[in-house]
């Protein structure tokens, strides 16, 4: 007897692949496209007071479409569960990989930091915040493309990334000095202080601020106390200076960034932060998937474009990234669905 029966015939699950927190994460294939998934798997009982991270993840999700995050593909809500569909990153976080490094190259960090800035400055602006940015929140695809996940803490205020948030949320070691004294902060530059403690983590193979007593933590965040190693260079020292100031106002704003000469040099080119998904469908995904339901393609058109992030959805999301692996864009049974 399946233990989750309503991904029977959908999705054939496979191992336990990482744990975050309230959630289990496994690996499954999607049964139609054969594409490799990981499912999020979260209990309502146990998520008990945290279940809103849950729908602000679900809600953020599902209008972040971008080459460095992590894609939801369906989402399937059960009277005790929710699993979450999500695009499967094989090279695990990005975390494991600089401490498998110790640290890394600024060449390697340079390309690393050019696609979280990207990520960045696409969720900014789409008007929300992440709030969680840092290593074990920034995953590796098999060709070792960042992909940001976890959009549990990030928040879409209201009036726009002008308007205050004032919830302390996020990790000690990458939260803002006016996040950890309670003072109200805009989203754009807690997230610009944690690209400051990223790269640092990125370059050095530790943390700027470190202190096993969080008190301890905290005065030296507040008061900007951190020293750079011998190996970083002078053009990485400015950088990361400009990200790690007390007075968020004095942050390097993310537009700069995307033009700072140590993410360009080499490459000479401003960072193409836009989404490289078209807002328009794809023609071959929408016939294939015609096909495969025995629908006409003007009907399955009109059914993808409702969004409904059910098995439809995700399985036109996963064609969408055969094509664009250069896979062929089929299904693997093509005779009309027997219901
Ligand atoms: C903060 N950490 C501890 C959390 C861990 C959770 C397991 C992760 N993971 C592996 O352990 N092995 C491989 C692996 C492969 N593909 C994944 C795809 C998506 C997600 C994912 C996406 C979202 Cl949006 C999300 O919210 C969460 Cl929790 C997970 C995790 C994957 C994964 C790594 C980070």
């Amino acid at each position: 007897m399946s233990l989750y029966p309503e991904l029977k015939g959908f999705y054939h699950l496979r191992e336990t692949i990482g744990s975050g927190g309230f959630a289990k994460v496994k690996l499954a294939y999607h049964a139609l496209s054969g594409e490799k998934v990981a499912i999020k798997i979260m209990d309502k009982k146990t998520l008990g007071a945290e279940l809103p991270r849950v729908t602000t993840e679900i809600a953020a999700m599902k209008e972040l479409c971008h080459q460095h995050i992590c894609k939801l593909f369906q989402v399937i809500e059960t009277e005790t569960k929710f699993f979450l569909v999500l695009e499967y990153c094989p090279e695990g976080e990005l975390f494991d990989y600089i401490v498998s490094k110790d640290r890394l190259d600024e060449s390697e960090a340079q390309i690393f930091f050019r696609q979280i800035v990207a990520a960045v400055a696409y969720i900014h602006d789409c008007g929300f915040a992440h709030r969680d940015l840092k290593p074990e929140n920034l995953l590796l695809d098999e060709d070792q493309n960042i992909k940001l996940i976890d959009f549990g803490l990030c928040a879409k205020p209201k009036g726009g990334m002008e308007s205050l948030l004032t919830t302390l949320c996020g990790s000690p070691a990458y939260a803002a000095p006016e996040l950890i004294s309670g003072k109200q902060y805009l989203g754009s530059e807690v997230d610009q202080w944690s690209m400051g403690v990223l790269l640092y983590a990125l370059l050095c193979g530790f943390l700027p601020f470190d202190d096993e007593s969080i008190t301890q933590l905290y005065k030296k965040i507040k008061t900007g106390s951190y020293k750079f190693p011998e190996w970083l260079s002078d053009g990485s020292k400015e950088l990361i200076s400009q990200l790690l100031q007390i007075d968020p106002k004095k942050r390097i704003p993310i537009a700069e960034l995307l033009k700072h000469p140590w993410l360009t040099k080499n490459v000479n080119v401003p960072i193409e932060w836009k989404s490289k998904y078209k807002k328009s469908l794809d023609d071959d995904c929408i016939t294939e998937l015609a096909v495969h339901y025995g629908k006409t393609r003007s009907q399955m058109e009109e059914e993808i474009l409702q969004w409904k992030y059910d098995y439809q959805t995700a399985t036109y999301f996963l064609l969408l990234e055969k094509k664009m692996k250069g896979k062929p864009v089929r299904l693997l049974c093509r005779h009309p669905a027997r219901n």
